[in-house]
């Protein structure tokens, strides 16, 4: 229905989400003269693909104000977005139109994107699907941009690949090199997913056995992620292998590491240049595999205690002696814990997903829209499937087993196995919310400020309890583990609740703050031993007795809930809501909520499509409204430390100040965004120098963004996250946050005021405050102030 010719087109700016630019067709060549229309919410359009720009072409049928409603005068054009790596020249973007063009065709083929570096074309969907609320259920034409329309590469061109891969054998790891390399030297997402369904249909059809391995190794994971098991090998340890397989002082691979940037690389050139001494080792010849990689990584990463370090270099050793051509730098990345070849998850499923679909013997006697549909199809299963339960351990022996048509059937939301939770999105004044709900029932909840809980109950009886990362904390919680069983009426036997862990005052009956929580210990803890009382505020049940209640409605799912627990007086609670419809009964709950010490509301849709449980995403369908940043930038930001600049005066022995930085995954960079210095009592300067001197680094890494003006004294790994408050966010010529995504594209955005709040012992440097949310939290501010 949408990508018809004549009418005209629209442009979807993807870093300036909803905003929507209209064109007639005869100005299609002048993207600079396009008048912006108006913001669009919650519509089908929202996806985008291949980069900033999405060209749909409207059908003649459609309404415009059925999409857009009245122009916004403050709207800007839409702007170039700044290349970084080639000097911040931008070039001017050429898009070309066919009239002739069908739907299917309407593709990067036609949008030309005349830059020396085209990186910011590997748009991964992870970013669709975690941010846009769109039902993938309505979805059908857009997912199908998602398959290549373009011919798998075939085996011929897979032979450098498969040189000596030979069915049953283990898959070669230079196979699998080869294939990165391929993926690494490409910016097109199509052709991305071209090498690696390719490389996965071969894996299928050859060494089934090591698919699992296979995947692993692209996620530069041992695991499923909710084991937490961290391979990021320390660059020291890492520079001590390299330089001892290959006969180097370590200074000289320091030195060289510092001229080129990348460990991976280094190790490569080390490697390709010092042959003679790596066969004296004498297994020179033997070739690497897939499996014995994982299983070395696996087993690298299992190790700890007092002699790890000696048995992991062993181990590395072992591993890089082997090595020949590119393995090295991959390997070498690897270990360092993230391959940098701008592969996402969300890219792996997909192709697993074709991959399964084309090994199918019936697949290649379908017509060619039969095929789409198929792998359209699958690609919505597996996403699916794997949002309810992450675990690829579960996933691939079912794939190999039964197909993709009956993965659903044995791969569903299970106790025991955590589900990345569903997350919200900031607001900064009611009546932003309103905008969003009109139109829908909805439900305004106290927003407690402590934990979040994800509290799972097996069919044995078996508790446990997951963060919001993930991380199992069953054995922090024995107070919560003993309860929960008498908040569970007799015939709650299995189920997933969703929950705050808040910190409670059992004399006065009171909510206590967030930094009382966070005094509690994590490991070990005894019941009676228990300092910090915690109460627990339900506030969704996603799984009941043997069935997955995602898909329900959160009225449904609340009634569901209430019936099946029983509340407790200090220990167990119903999350405190009620049913407001205007401003002024919002503004006296928000009120009511603060002096109950919560941080605001959580405003979530009740009824329809829109209000089921969506996990892993940050979803219009639930707001926080937090009454801390109403006046200013709408929510905290999580940023990591990269450097830091020497104390004077009081702070002598310690660090004074610190450079924070956002993350962009789709440039898998880290960009800085302000230098801190307030906010910090003695003792955080003290716990933060003891911890991050052991961080420093000699050189930046080379995938930090940032300007020679704010070059701290000292740099460090990315290694820890830390929430800050800011009065606001103003655009900036030597800062790198969102650079390219905000009106000025040479520009990035800034923190005014920054103030240390917390330590984010829960977020992970990846899991920071994208450049994308920073752009949208700069975006929301400009647009209030007009
Ligand atoms: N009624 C509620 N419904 C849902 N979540 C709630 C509720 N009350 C408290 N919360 C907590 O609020 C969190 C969302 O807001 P918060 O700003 O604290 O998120 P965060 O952990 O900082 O993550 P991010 O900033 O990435 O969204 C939820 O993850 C949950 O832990
Ligand atoms: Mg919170
Ligand atoms: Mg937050």
């Amino acid at each position: 229905m949408w990508l018809r010719r004549k009418f005209g087109h629209m442009i979807i700016n993807k870093n300036q989400k909803n905003r929507v630019y209209f064109f007639k067709p005869s100005s299609l060549y002048d993207i600079v003269t396009a008048k912006p229309l108006s913001r669009l919410e919650n519509s089908r359009a929202l996806k985008y693909r291949e980069g900033i720009f999405l060209l749909y072409e409207m059908s003649k049928q459609t309404k415009v104000s059925n999409f857009f409603g009245k122009p916004k005068l403050n709207d800007s054009i839409p702007q170039e977005k700044k290349d970084k790596k080639s000097g911040g020249k931008v070039k001017k973007r050429i898009i070309e139109s066919s009239d002739e063009e069908s739907n299917s065709e309407v593709d990067t083929k036609k949008i030309k994107f005349e830059r020396e570096n085209e990186r910011e074309n590997k748009t991964e969907s992870s970013s669709e699907m975690d941010e846009d609320n769109v039902k993938e259920e309505q979805d059908d034409n857009l997912e199908s941009e998602l398959v290549s329309t373009k011919k798998l590469v075939d085996q011929k061109d897979m032979k450098d690949v498969g040189a000596d891969w030979k069915k049953g054998e283990p898959v070669p790891y230079a196979g699998l090199c080869k294939t990165f390399e391929a993926i690494e030297s490409t910016t097109k997402r199509l052709e991305i997913q071209e090498y690696l369904t390719s490389f996965f249909k071969h894996t299928i059809e050859l060494s089934p056995g090591n698919l699992l391995e296979t995947l692993y190794l692209c996620l530069n994971r041992v695991c499923p992620e909710y084991e937490n098991v961290e391979l990021g090998i320390g660059e020291s340890l890492l520079i001590k292998a390299i330089a001892e397989v290959t006969g180097r002082t370590t200074q000289k691979v320091k030195n060289e590491l510092a001229k080129v940037g990348d460990l991976g690389k280094v190790a490569r050139d080390s490697k390709n240049s010092q042959k003679s001494i790596s066969s004296m080792f004498g297994n020179r010849d033997k070739l690497l595999t897939v499996p014995k990689v994982f299983n070395s990584m696996k087993k690298i990463a299992s190790l700890t205690g007092h002699s790890s370090q000696d048995l992991k270099i062993k181990e590395i050793q072992n591993l890089l002696i082997s090595c020949r051509d590119e393995e090295p730098k991959f390997l070498t990345r690897s270990l360092e814990g993230k391959l940098r070849i701008g592969l996402a998850e969300q890219t792996v499923l997909i192709c697993l997903a074709q991959a399964f679909v084309m090994t199918d013997k019936e697949y290649e006697k379908l017509a060619k829209a039969k095929k789409t549909e198929e792998l359209n199809n699958a690609i919505k299963t597996i996403k699916s499937v794997y949002s309810e339960l992450p675990s690829y351990d579960k996933i691939v022996p079912a794939l190999l087993k039964g197909g993709i048509k009956n993965l659903r059937e044995h791969c569903k939301l299970t106790p025991g196995i955590p589900l990345k939770p569903m997350l919200a999105h900031p607001t900064k004044s009611i009546t932003d919310v309103l905008d969003s709900v009109e139109g829908h029932k909805f439900t305004c909840e106290f927003k407690y400020d402590g934990e979040r809980g994800q509290i799972h109950r097996l069919e044995d009886g078996t508790t446990k309890i997951f963060s919001r990362n993930l991380e199992d904390n069953t054995v922090k919680y024995p107070d919560i583990i003993e309860r929960i069983s008498k908040a569970a009426k007799t015939n709650t036997k299995s189920y997933v609740l969703d929950c705050e862990v808040v910190a409670w005052d059992l004399e006065k009956h009171i909510l206590l703050p967030f930094q009382v929580l966070s005094t509690r210990k994590r490991k070990d803890v005894k019941e009676a031993e228990i300092k910090v009382s915690v109460c627990l505020f339900a506030f969704d049940l996603l799984y009941l007795n043997g069935e997955s209640l995602l898909k329900k409605s959160l009225e449904e799912r609340r009634k569901l809930m209430n019936d099946s627990f029983q509340e407790i007086e200090d220990e167990f609670s119903f999350v405190q809501n009620i049913n407001a419809t205007n401003i002024e009964e919002i503004q006296s709950y928000l009120d009511e909520s603060i002096k109950a010490n919560c941080e605001g509301l959580m405003v979530k849709i009740l009824d329809g499509l829109e209000s089921t449980y969506e996990p892993s995403k940050r979803s219009r369908n639930w707001l926080k409204l937090k009454k801390d940043y109403l006046s200013g930038v709408g929510d905290s930001l999580d940023l990591v430390v990269v450097g830091a600049f020497y104390g004077r005066g009081k702070r002598t022995n310690v660090y004074g100040a610190f450079l924070l930085a956002c993350y962009d995954p789709e440039h898998e960079e880290y960009q800085t965004i302000c230098k801190i210095g307030t906010g910090f009592s003695d003792s955080d300067l003290e716990t933060h120098f003891n911890y991050l001197k052991e961080k420093e680094t000699s050189e930046p890494k080379s995938y930090f963004n940032y300007d020679k003006g704010t070059k701290p004294d000292v740099w460090f790994e990315p290694c820890q996250v830390w929430e800050v408050k800011a009065a606001d966010l103003s655009i900036s010529p030597i800062y790198k946050a969102a650079i390219g995504q905000i009106s000025e594209a040479s520009k990035g955005v800034s923190l005014r005021f920054p103030r240390f709040i917390r330590i984010r012992e829960d977020k992970k440097p990846e899991d920071a405050t994208t450049s994308e949310q920073v752009a949208e939290l700069f975006q929301n501010q400009y647009n209030n102030k007009e």
